[in-house]
């Protein structure tokens, strides 16, 4: 790497936008950095890793995955802001100015904050999920909306990973108990079976400690040709 290479990503760490393997800074994504000319296989910021605004509970909860992780059972999965950099053993790039819903604000903490732990053998995806105060919907708690949307993108990302590309063709939730803004939440979800191209999945939303079942939904994905 040229002395020019490393004082440019220098720089980039510096204003927060990490480098492969590096822990992600806290300090939020100036708008000007998130243009698609600035984004390229060398630099690009992982949002699925801690930041400042990762209550304790959530710091927690990810450190017991990684643990996890660390025996093979669970894989962390990375995410970035455009829909390309979810699929696996795609080079992240980023050419075009639409940004995946869920990573779409510039600033931390204050809209979906997740990171998702994928279980190869038992066929899950584990969502820990903290939403931010832009998500509400009646006052102090999570929007449904914003609600079904983590379910779909955690039960989508397990169909994915077992299955290849999906589109979800029906979403079924049960909303029991409201999610109070900045409560860490864990969404696991499970694909049940495969039938054709049918990926049929379950998925339960509990408080952080268990003690509270929010939610519980059920979800069917197509299989797409390649
Ligand atoms: C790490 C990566 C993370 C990624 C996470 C992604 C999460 C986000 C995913 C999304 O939000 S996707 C966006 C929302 N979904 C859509 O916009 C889908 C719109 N619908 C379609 O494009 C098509 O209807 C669809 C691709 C789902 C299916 O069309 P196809 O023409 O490919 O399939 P076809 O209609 O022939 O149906 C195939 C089988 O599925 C069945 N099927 C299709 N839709 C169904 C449905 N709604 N309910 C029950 N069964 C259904 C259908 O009966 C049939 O069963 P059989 O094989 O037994 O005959």
């Amino acid at each position: 790497m040229g002395a020019t290479m490393l004082r440019s990503c220098a720089r980039l760490i510096r204003r927060g936008i990490a480098l492969p393997g590096q822990p992600q800074s806290p300090r939020p994504l100036p708008c000007c950095y998130t243009t698609p000319r600035f984004y390229s296989p060398e630099v690009i910021r992982d949002y699925a890793m801690p930041n400042a605004t990762w209550s304790k509970n959530l710091q927690d909860l990810y450190n017991r995955y990684m643990e996890g992780s660390q025996s093979g059972a669970w894989e962390r999965i990375p995410s970035y802001n455009a829909t390309v950099h979810h699929i696996k053993g795609v080079p992240p790039s980023r050419t075009r100015e639409n940004r995946l819903f869920t990573r779409n604000l510039d600033q931390d903490g204050v809209g979906f904050e997740y990171s998702m732990f994928y279980n190869k053998a038992e066929r899950r995806m584990v969502c820990l999920f903290q939403p931010g105060p832009y998500l509400e919907g009646p006052p102090g708690f999570t929007h449904g909306g914003c609600i079904a949307t983590i379910i779909d993108s955690t039960t989508g990302a397990g169909a994915v990973y077992l299955c290849g590309s999906v589109m979800t063709a029906n979403l079924t939730i049960n909303y029991k108990n409201p999610i109070p803004l900045g409560h860490v939440v864990i969404i696991d979800s499970k694909v049940e079976r495969v039938e054709g191209r049918k990926v049929y999945t379950s998925c339960q939303i509990r408080s952080h400690d268990d003690a509270v079942l929010h939610t519980e939904a059920s979800a069917l994905f197509i299989k797409l040709g390649p």
